[in-house]
């Protein structure tokens, strides 16, 4: 009976970590009926308890976003453009800005570089001809086509700018019958909030070819997809079918009918008076971005999902024979680069059981001694570390299609080096180390809270916060490196740096001069690896 017993926990147990449903007998399902299986959580002395998923931060929910009606909108740009004390070429720069930024997130420069902006007669064509002109800044190739082009001197401004940037004007008449052949993106920025009626030439030949594109090129269309009726969207079915919408101030009601994959928010510009008279509801916009995706997040063919690297090559008599230079070349290049936390590498350890676990640490300095970080002795990766002092350490450079694995032993750095490391790092993380027993259960975040505010307490006279014993740092001795660049086609280049005490000795054969691998002093062997 009690092994039937212990294997039902087991199982709910194992069912609550996979998030699936309960393996349970119609006779018990009463005692779990209450809880769904996300409310599901276990900790150590609570049993099971309900955690909101409300509280989760930044989910755009889009029934949370205004809308705005066509003479809302035509309201609000009077109102920025009078008492608020805008000019139009203004908030045209931040509306053609948000448009090139958001392109930029969805669609890399690397993949979708040859960029078409159809700009029509009003302010929306204006902001195409702005957009262009940034995304020419980011790398892209822009092409314009203007056919109603109006003699106001911001608008034959925005010209010149791009004629400057030689970036070409091509028109209707030369546009190729096949969009997909010679562009990967098409910037619609025909109509904006003030379109009426229904398109006139040449704009409704222009908008019928983008209505039969096939997949490619992408559609991002600015404020309004063109064709559309502002408030009642595409009313009449067989309009064009934008990819992205990147919406201005706010979205207008007929964007509540768009059902592509990218639907961003730009024109980070409203002032609280417009806000509260026109009760916009708008989601905040991380960071300095100048756009925030609204509306559901994009489905995705996971399978399909793939990036085709392309980097100069990696050829023999570019590489370091010191490994530690060579990672020093790379890391100094990842950090000139920008790169954010180029320091942070995954640790992969193993128990006893020899079953591996890997999470993020930060490196905390390298030189030819080893590869060093802190944690707490007492964690998984810690007790993993007293039971098979080795590990594997993984950094991947993302924009720089730059990969490094790095192996060897580990062992505790000395109490000094620790110490002083210690007392280096902000006071709020010194306490925050105290107040953690990593990797252990608490029952909420207000346990972990509390201790901390009375930590804050006593030392908040500037006194010296004591490390914890169980608080220090690792150092791995690599006796393997590999260096790994991305290259097209998934043929990539390949490194690999064993330190082996071998050496090379000369042999004679049939075939000519062989060198064979021979015991001697340690040293460090580089092959290239395939792909
Ligand atoms: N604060 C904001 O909100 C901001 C707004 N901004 C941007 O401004 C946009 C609104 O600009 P907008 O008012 O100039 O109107 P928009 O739609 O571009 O063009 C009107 C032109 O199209 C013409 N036209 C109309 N119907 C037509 C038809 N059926 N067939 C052919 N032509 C037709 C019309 O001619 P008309 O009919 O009047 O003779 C006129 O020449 C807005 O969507 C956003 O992108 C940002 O720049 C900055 C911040
Ligand atoms: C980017 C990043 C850097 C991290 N750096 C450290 C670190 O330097 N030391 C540390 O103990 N935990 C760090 N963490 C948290 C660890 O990933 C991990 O959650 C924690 O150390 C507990 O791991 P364990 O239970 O496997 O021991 C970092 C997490 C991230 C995402
Ligand atoms: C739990 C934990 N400990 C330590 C660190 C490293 O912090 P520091 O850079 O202050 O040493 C991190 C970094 O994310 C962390 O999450
Ligand atoms: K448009």
């Amino acid at each position: 009976m009690r092994t039937v017993i212990r294997r039902r926990v087991t199982r709910m147990i194992s069912a609550f970590l996979f998030q699936q449903p309960l393996p349970i007998s119609p006779k018990h399902q009463y005692s779990l009926l209450p809880l769904t299986t996300t409310q599901r959580f276990l900790t150590a002395s609570h049993g099971f308890r309900t955690l909101s998923t409300k509280s989760i931060p930044n989910m755009q929910d889009s029934a949370s976003v205004s809308y705005l009606s066509q003479r809302e909108a035509a309201e609000i740009d009077e109102t920025l453009m009078g008492p608020l004390g805008f000019s139009v070429d203004q908030l045209m720069e931040l509306a053609g800005l948000s448009v090139a930024t958001s392109v930029a997130e969805v669609y890399k420069p690397c993949e979708y570089s040859r960029v078409l902006a159809i700009c029509g007669p009003g302010n929306n064509g204006g902001d195409g001809l702005v957009a262009a002109r940034h995304l020419h800044h980011f790398g892209y190739k822009p092409s314009i086509c203007y056919p109603k082009r109006t003699s106001k001197s911001l608008y034959t401004g925005l010209v010149t700018q791009l004629e400057s940037l030689s970036v070409p004007f091509v028109s209707v008449e030369d546009l190729p019958e096949d969009l997909s052949v010679d562009f990967d993106v098409i910037i619609d920025a025909i109509f904006g909030f003030s379109f009426h009626g229904a398109p006139r030439p040449p704009f409704d030949a222009i908008i019928r070819r983008l209505q039969t594109l096939q997949k490619r090129p992408v559609i991002v269309s600015v404020d309004i997809p063109s064709g559309w009726h502002v408030e009642d969207g595409d009313h009449e079915g067989g309009g064009i079918k934008p990819d992205m919408l990147v919406s201005l101030t706010a979205p207008k009601l007929c964007a509540k009918s768009f059902s592509g994959p990218h639907h961003f928010l730009g024109g980070r510009f409203v002032p609280p008076s417009v806000a509260e008279k026109y009760k916009l509801e708008l989601p905040s916009y991380p960071g300095t971005s100048m756009c925030v995706r609204i509306g559901k997040p994009p489905k995705v063919d996971i399978s399909a999902m793939r990036v085709n690297y392309v980097s100069p090559e990696l050829l023999e008599d570019q590489v370091e024979s010191d490994p530690v230079l060579q990672f020093r070349k790379w890391f100094d290049e990842a950090v000139a680069a920008g790169l954010r936390e180029t320091n942070a590498m995954a640790l992969s350890t193993t128990n006893k059981d020899r079953k591996p676990s890997s999470r993020m640490v930060l490196l905390k300095g390298f030189d030819e001694n080893g590869f060093v970080w802190f944690t707490n002795y007492e964690s998984k990766k810690g007790s993993d570390l007293s039971e098979n002092p080795f590990a594997a350490l993984l950094f991947y450079w993302e924009d720089m299609n730059r990969q490094v694995r790095i192996e060897g032993p580990v062992e505790r750095m000395s109490e000094e080096e620790s110490e002083n490391y210690y007392h280096s790092r902000p006071r709020g993380s010194q306490i925050g180390a105290i107040v953690s027993k990593q990797s252990s259960v608490v029952p909420g975040r207000h346990v972990l809270y509390d201790e901390y505010e009375e930590l804050t307490k006593k030392y908040s006279d500037g006194s010296v916060i004591p490390k914890p014993k169980n608080w220090g740092g690792f150092r791995l001795k690599p006796n393997l490196f590999e260096f790994w660049q991305g290259q097209p086609s998934r043929l990539h280049d390949r490194y690999l740096f064993t330190y082996i005490a071998v050496s090379w000795r000369p042999i004679r054969s049939l075939s000519g001069l062989q060198y064979s691998l021979q015991e001697g002093n340690p040293a460090w062997i580089i092959r290239r690896l395939a792909p």
